[in-house]
């Protein structure tokens, strides 16, 4: 693991780091802030999922959230949104597909297959790292995220709830496979075949849970954010948590857009929000 840069912040560090990712195949970045409090002790861990166009830059430069993590002593972790320079034809073609557009899956269909891993990428090999290489807790973490990233978390989070004990986002993609993104990203990562998109759909997933996600889920929606209709579709996710007997907290905002000064404003929100889980034993 390289350390790419490393700053002083809220009595913390805020660090940027490159290492060789086995499960991408080619180097992958992520970025941590560590509290003051990991000085003394391993502390809870909250993996921050950018949206398209986001790298792992984004979140830690514009949310403001380190001072509100260095209260609460949680430790935050933000991967790049993809892999990069992966050669691939058509990776840098649109914005909303290929490269800083990984929609945290694990891709089946050539050539996106090769390098395109997010899910596992996250859920194994840049946890592991985290756990291994940081005093970090290794069993109390959360995860959140903003729009790709939101969806991407709540995905995550529904199919491990052993390992995300707390899961919220900010205006997430919640029914991929109905919207023009997601139907974009699922039909080229994982092939014309909608039986294989399911277990990547939030809705459908908490559709088809077992049992409800232990814990409450929190999502902040702006309605004034360009994406809401069209996109974001919330109340489908709304509807199936409904159906699942899951506790949601949806909250929709006036006038709030799609952007980063939406995130700023709820951040001290949602930090709080997953300090009450993560701040309680396991
Ligand atoms: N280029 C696009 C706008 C792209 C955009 O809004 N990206 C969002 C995430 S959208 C869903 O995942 C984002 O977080 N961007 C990073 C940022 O710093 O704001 C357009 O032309 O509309």
């Amino acid at each position: 693991m390289e350390l790419i840069s490393e700053h002083a912040c809220f009595g913390g560090t805020q660090g940027f780091y490159r290492h060789a990712s086995a499960e991408i195949g080619l180097p992958m970045r992520f970025s941590v802030f560590q509290p003051p409090q990991a000085k003394s002790a391993p502390v809870p861990v909250l993996f921050y999922l950018a949206g398209l166009t986001s790298t792992e830059e984004t979140f830690m430069i514009k949310a403001g959230a380190q001072r509100y993590a260095a209260q609460h002593g949680i430790m935050l972790v933000a991967p790049d949104t993809s892999p990069r320079d992966t050669g691939i034809a058509g990776a840098d073609a649109s914005w909303d597909f290929g490269h800083g557009a990984g929609f945290y899956l694990d891709a089946t269909q050539a050539p996106w297959a090769a390098h395109f891993r997010m899910y596992s990428y996250i859920l194994h090999e840049l946890r592991q790292t985290i756990v291994q290489k940081f005093p970090a807790q290794a069993g109390n973490i959360g995860i959140f995220g903003h729009s790709m990233g939101g969806h991407g978390a709540l995905v995550l989070a529904l199919r491990n709830p052993d390992v995300f004990r707390s899961v919220s986002a900010f205006a997430p993609i919640a029914a991929p496979s109905h919207c023009p993104w997601g139907q974009k990203a699922f039909g080229n990562y994982l092939g014309a075949d909608q039986a294989a998109w399911q277990d990547y759909d939030a809705t459908q997933l908490m559709l088809n849970l077992p049992q409800p996600f232990p814990q409450e889920i929190l999502i902040d929606q702006g309605l004034g954010d360009k994406f809401l209709a069209e996109q974001l579709l919330p109340e489908r996710f709304e509807a199936a948590c409904a159906q699942a007997g899951q506790k949601l907290t949806l909250r929709r905002h006036a006038a709030y857009d799609h952007g980063y000064y939406f995130i700023s404003t709820l951040i001290e929100d949602h930090l709080a929000f997953h300090q009450r889980i993560l701040g309680t034993a396991s």
